[in-house]
């Protein structure tokens, strides 16, 4: 039986890509910086089974078929694979002809799926790792990484672990176009993630379409990808070798703002974020401006980034999560029982709390539910081969859950 599974990380953006050059090879109009987040927590799982016996090319998502459509973004990335199988057949006769068969292909996401949570990075990144795990590529992730963006552009940054930049490039052939670690997860460990869910309901207006809207009408977007983006490259890379907290914060912060800036540039107008988005925004820029004084050792304490919809996503080193959490929920309080993946509170559960010297008049108390639910996670690696007993696929060749 020719079939492998892996599973493949979500990454969350410092520096947002945002517009495309070329539309068809997904090529950006800027280069990106993201961090890798722990597949431990949130990852899609995917198996790729190939075999003589299948008619078409077929996949299923969280346990419902999804048409691969002819020319579409999966149908491309399934066709690129089967390209590298077949160059590695040519040099290798004893290689089975495996690019000849149909693949049937499974994959589960363990968290809200087009909900503003990059499932489509970790569900294009898995894909193709799973296709090249089942054609046995020697393919290194960068090279992986050309083939995960033509399914969704921030997906080729989910192709290695840690802190990862996307070159934006400029061959029209896109092969510069890829994406490259700037440190592995081991560097930097101490970098946390806290995600707010505001919602996890599928969004307005999607990233794809959303963006060719801002390359068609945003001013704002050409000073962006000239003047600013180049140099913030630069500088958060610095940061993140150097482990500077407090420069990657301020750089992060100021990044996520210009994206949606842009998209408030765009017409029409974009609005991703919300007013519990915004909020949120206050009580970290309150949080890092009592961090910045003198007497509190000034350095900020936490980052809040924001894609494409009104979750937030802060980043902070570990020793801050548990002051940042009980920051939260003192304003924004909890229906969903916290799921304490790293055991900050005891039994008795996460408790609301305010630093000394925080102004809490900077945001208003939500009600129960404003802020859905809580994830906590940190930095982490990239796609993970797992054995055939974590197959999603069934010795039939069918999913082994359907969606009821
Ligand atoms: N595990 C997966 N395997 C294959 N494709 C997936 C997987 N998960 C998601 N996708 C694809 O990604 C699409 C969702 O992408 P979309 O950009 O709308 O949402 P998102 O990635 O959750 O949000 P965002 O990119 O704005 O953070 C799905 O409809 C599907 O086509
Ligand atoms: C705001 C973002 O999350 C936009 C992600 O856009 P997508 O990668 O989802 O877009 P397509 O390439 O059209 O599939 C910023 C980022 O991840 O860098």
């Amino acid at each position: 039986m020719f079939t492998a599974t892996t599973t493949a990380p979500v990454n969350i953006a410092c520096i947002k890509y945002w517009g495309k050059r070329d539309t068809k090879l997904i090529l950006p109009t800027n280069s990106s910086l993201s961090v890798t987040l722990d597949q431990d927590h949130l990852r899609s799982t995917t198996t790729s089974r190939a075999d003589p016996t299948f008619t078409k090319d077929r996949l299923w998502l969280n346990g419902v078929e999804e048409e691969i459509k002819p020319v579409g973004r999966m149908a491309t990335c399934i066709a690129e694979m089967k390209r590298l199988r077949k160059e590695l057949v040519e040099k290798d006769s004893s290689a089975p002809p495996l690019s000849t068969y149909f693949v049937h292909i499974a994959s589960f996401n363990n968290f809200p799926t087009a909900a503003g949570l990059a499932s489509s990075a970790s569900g294009f990144a898995a894909l193709t790792a799973s296709l090249a795990a089942l054609y046995e590529l020697p393919s290194a992730p960068t090279e992986l990484s050309l083939i995960a963006r033509q399914g969704s552009g921030s997906a080729c940054r989910s192709l290695l672990g840690g802190f990862v930049a996307w070159n934006a490039g400029t061959l029209d052939s896109g092969l510069d176009s890829h994406a490259v670690q700037i440190a592995p997860e081991t560097h930097w460990p101490d970098i946390h993630a806290l995600i707010c869910v505001v919602s996890d309901t599928k969004k307005g207006t999607s990233s794809t379409s959303g963006m060719q809207r801002t390359v068609e009408t945003s001013p704002l977007l050409q000073h962006r990808i000239k003047h600013v983006v180049p140099q913030r490259m630069q500088d958060i890379s610095a940061a993140i070798l150097a482990k500077d907290f407090d420069r990657f914060a301020e750089i992060t912060m100021a990044d996520s703002n210009q994206f949606h800036a842009v998209c408030l540039d765009t017409s029409p107008p974009i609005f991703y974020m919300n007013d519990v988005s915004r909020a949120i925004i206050a009580v970290i820029e309150e949080y890092n401006r009592v961090g910045l004084l003198p007497e509190n050792g000034g350095k900020r304490k936490a980052a809040y980034t924001y894609d494409a919809g009104p979750n937030a996503v802060i980043y902070a080193p570990a020793a801050h999560i548990k002051e940042i959490i009980s920051m939260i929920v003192h304003f924004f309080p909890q229906q969903e029982t916290f799921n304490d993946p790293f055991g900050l509170f005891g039994a008795a559960g996460v408790t609301a709390a305010l630093a000394p010297g925080f102004n809490a008049n900077v945001a208003k108390t939500w009600e129960a539910g404003s802020v859905k639910s809580l994830i906590h996670t940190k930095v982490g690696d990239g796609p993970r081969r797992l054995g055939q007993e974590h197959s999603v696929l069934g010795d039939d060749g069918f999913p082994k859950y359907l969606k009821q």
